[in-house]
């Protein structure tokens, strides 16, 4: 113990040296450095580097070591959260970051094979103390006795499961088990489904996976960040800490209703409404419903439109020969638009030609090249005539597209028309109308052309600017030099005007998730989606769209999936997108739920389906789940069992159906409900669908015949201790 401590404390005494020499770094950089652009430039990016190290650095401390493993040959390593060096010349290291390919041993060896491992050690740590040592013998000849053997082998990972809950979910580094190790070890680049039943750490695995990649492939994936997709905003604060502090702050989190840039979809829907605005038909019936709005005039009813020069007509002949040539570019809605545009104002043009410069003898026209040329930007500059082409082919954002859309959906059967159907301006864009804009934005695409010339009218400027600074600069030239062959190096012989204007262009300092959050066409490294059985067709466009490499990982479990939207089959979902270039593993054992409870919580799918099997309890606590009538007076049943079950240490979860909250809450002290509740207070009230993804220590289930299978399924796995189940109404015939 007193040599593991020596080297914990010299191990911090090297972070500490680190951490200055980071602290100093950024402070170093952030001095001035003169007005030398590229030194600028240079010197932003040491500060994103070096606050980056001392992010990570500040986000390890505590159980920054926490294994060791002895070789045969008789070397050792320590394992920890990040990888550390010696000051020496050869950089020796000190400490191996657990994604490491020596630290794999630590994970996998065991008595069979034990990978060239005499022993390994687990050593568990308050702050800067180690309290604990526990050792493994993985090779039976070896004779030498530590007094830490732990004949069990998994006190460890044991203790990390009945350790109390803290509202957040924490990182499993110490205790990674052989299957998960795999599976975050993957080398497939390509998509990668975990599935597993409730508690099979197919989140931490996913979110370790994540680690490694971003470990492995540090230059791709710092610049093009990492997604992580989360059912609800609950469910991403409760996993939000795993990344960081395992040293990673390069990844976005976020939920279907924050991948539209620009809007925060806040606004609900019916199940049915989201069933139907996530099926595959909304491609199609968008696709053509932005057809719909390339008109033409109704036969016989040209538009007319008063001119200086007489009236112009724009007749559906005009207008069809127009959007044919638009169409046929076969660009997006307002990408399209400029040549329908053009089309108009030339036929426009040649009328009005024809009218004013005709000869009444039959001759040829009048009008020479240039009076045209003038017609036409008479026409080009009428406020009329774009009214007129607006009407029929509008210049459209993907919002106004999709409010006109729903308040009268086409292309769809009737009664899916009205279960989407919302009167414009009423209700706000909820999560299923987010992959409804980017597929709108998609078939829209945005016409830059006027920010294209705004932009280029600057840069014009700069450049103008620019030529003034080196005029300048020659200005200031020593007459002596004037007639002769220039022998001092001045600005202007180095750069030109446009070079140094581009040079004077501010850098982007933003992190690569922050400016992936503000775009809609970015490409992420890798997207890891949890819960992806939630996800329907439409978000599934929308997501694959964010990752053309197609690199990603999904984790899921069909038992619970709840939205009607979702697909079940994974082969069904991807085929189309990656065809059968995936891999699908599973996690069969369950870390989290205590097996008593488990046995209660499998009569619910296999009410459905006789033959359903769940993932096998790691542990049991002995204490069996309960079920009690509450009588009439439903919230103080609840209020009871709640004092009964409140942890000394740890969380309690009330899950009930969202209608009965206000009663439930009522005599309830401290507790925390609502859209984004409080995961870290002692005790919250959640809606089955908000407890998706989470896990307490207790769990209470009020009025479990309200649920669909899959919602209850999920509220009685969220345990790590003890279960109840409270009823004023019968009970599903599942619990009975
Ligand atoms: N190897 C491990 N060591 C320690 N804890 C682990 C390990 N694997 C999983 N756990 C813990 O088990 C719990 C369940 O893990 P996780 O939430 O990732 O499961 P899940 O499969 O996503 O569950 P669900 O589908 O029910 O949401 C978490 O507290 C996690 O930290």
């Amino acid at each position: 113990m007193q040599l593991e401590q020596e080297f914990v404390n010299r191990l911090y005494d090297r972070v500490d040296a680190l951490r200055g020499v980071a602290a100093q770094g950024v402070e170093d950089a952030l001095t001035p450095v003169g007005n030398g652009l590229q030194a600028r430039l240079e010197r932003d990016v040491r500060v994103a580097e070096r606050s980056g190290l001392l992010a990570a650095l500040n986000a390890v401390d505590g159980s920054l070591c926490f294994g060791r493993i002895d070789l045969a040959g008789g070397e050792t390593h320590h394992i920890g959260r990040i990888g550390i060096r010696e000051d020496d010349a050869e950089h020796t290291p000190v400490l191996i970051d657990w994604r490491a390919p020596v630290a794999r041993p630590f994970y996998l060896a065991t008595g069979h094979t034990p990978m060239g491992l005499r022993r390994r050690r687990h050593l568990t740590t308050e702050g800067r103390t180690v309290t604990e040592l526990h050792d493994e013998i993985l090779d039976i000849e070896d004779g030498e006795r530590t007094g830490f053997e732990d004949p069990s082998g998994d006190t460890v990972l044991l203790a990390a499961l009945n350790s109390a809950r803290t509202g957040r979910m924490g990182d499993i580094v110490r205790t990674i088990q052989a299957e998960q190790d795999r599976i975050i070890r993957a080398p497939h680049r390509g998509v990668l489904v975990v599935e597993g039943g409730p508690g099979t750490g197919k989140t931490a695995v996913a979110l370790h996976r994540a680690a490694l990649l971003l470990y492995e492939h540090r230059e791709l994936l710092s610049k093009r960040a990492v997604l992580v997709v989360g059912p609800n905003p609950a469910f991403l604060r409760y996993i939000g800490e795993v990344l960081p502090a395992l040293g990673e702050t390069g990844v976005m989190l976020a939920t279907q209703a924050e991948l539209f840039p620009g809007v925060h979809a806040r606004g609900t829907d019916t199940p049915r409404a989201a069933a139907v605005k996530g099926g595959e038909e909304m491609a199609e019936a968008l696709a053509l419903a932005v057809r719909d709005r390339q008109r033409l005039p109704e036969p016989g009813a040209p538009l007319v439109v008063p001119h200086d020069d007489g009236d112009l007509v724009l007749d559906r002949e005009i207008a069809r020969e127009a959007r044919r040539a638009a169409r046929e570019t076969r660009l997006p809605h307002n990408l399209a638009r400029p040549y329908f545009v053009f089309r108009i104002i030339d036929a426009l043009t040649a009328q009005l030609a024809d009218r004013i410069g005709a000869d009444p003898y039959g001759g040829p026209n009048f009008l020479g090249a240039d009076d045209i040329a003038q017609l036409g930007k008479g026409v080009a500059a009428s406020a009329r005539v774009h009214a007129a082409i607006g009407e029929l082919w509008p210049a459209l954002t993907p919002e106004d597209f999709l409010a006109d859309y729903l308040a009268d959906p086409v292309h769809v059967p009737q009664e899916h028309a009205d279960a989407i159907r919302r009167a414009p301006g009423s209700g706000r864009w909820t999560p299923a109308d987010v992959p409804l804009l980017d597929e709108a934005a998609e078939l829209l695409g945005v016409d830059d052309s006027a920010e294209r010339a705004a932009a280029e009218a600057e840069r014009q400027e700069r450049i103008a600017y620019a030529q003034g600074v080196l005029e300048l600069s020659r200005g200031s030239e020593t007459y002596e030099f004037e007639d002769e062959e220039s022998e001092v190096l001045a600005a202007h012989d180095i750069v030109d005007a446009e070079r140094m204007a581009e040079r004077h262009e501010e850098a982007d300092h933003r992190t690569a998730a922050e400016r992936a959050a503000a775009d809609r066409t970015w490409a992420f490294g890798h997207i890891i989606v949890d819960e992806a059985q939630e996800l329907s067709p439409m978000a599934w466009r929308l997501l694959m769209r964010r990752s053309p490499t197609r690199s990603l990982t999904l984790v899921g479990d069909p038992a619970q999936t709840s939205e009607e939207a979702g697909v079940g089959a994974w082969d069904r979902i991807l085929r189309p997108y990656v065809g059968d270039r995936f891999e699908h593993v599973r996690l069969m054992v369950n870390y989290r739920t205590p097996a008593e409870v488990m046995e209660l919580a499998a009569r619910v799918p296999r009410a459905e389906d006789p033959s359903f099997e769940p993932p096998g309890s790691v542990r049991s606590t002995g204490e069996a789940p309960w079920i009690r009538d509450a009588g009439r007076d439903l919230a103080g049943a609840v209020a009871r069992a709640v004092t009964e079950m409140t942890p000394g240490e740890g969380r309690l979860a009330v899950i009930a159906p969202r209608e009965l909250h206000e009663e439930i809450a009522a005599p309830l002290d401290h507790v925390t409900a609502g859209a984004e509740p409080d995961l870290t207070l002692p005790v919250v009230l959640l809606d089955p669908r908000q407890a998706k993804g989470l896990e307490f220590d207790h769990v209470l289930v009020v009025e479990p015949g309200r649920y669909g299978t899959s919602d209850l399924y999920v509220a009685l796995t969220r345990a790590t201790q003890r279960l109840g189940v409270l009823h004023r109404e019968p009970l599903p015939a599942s619990l009975r």
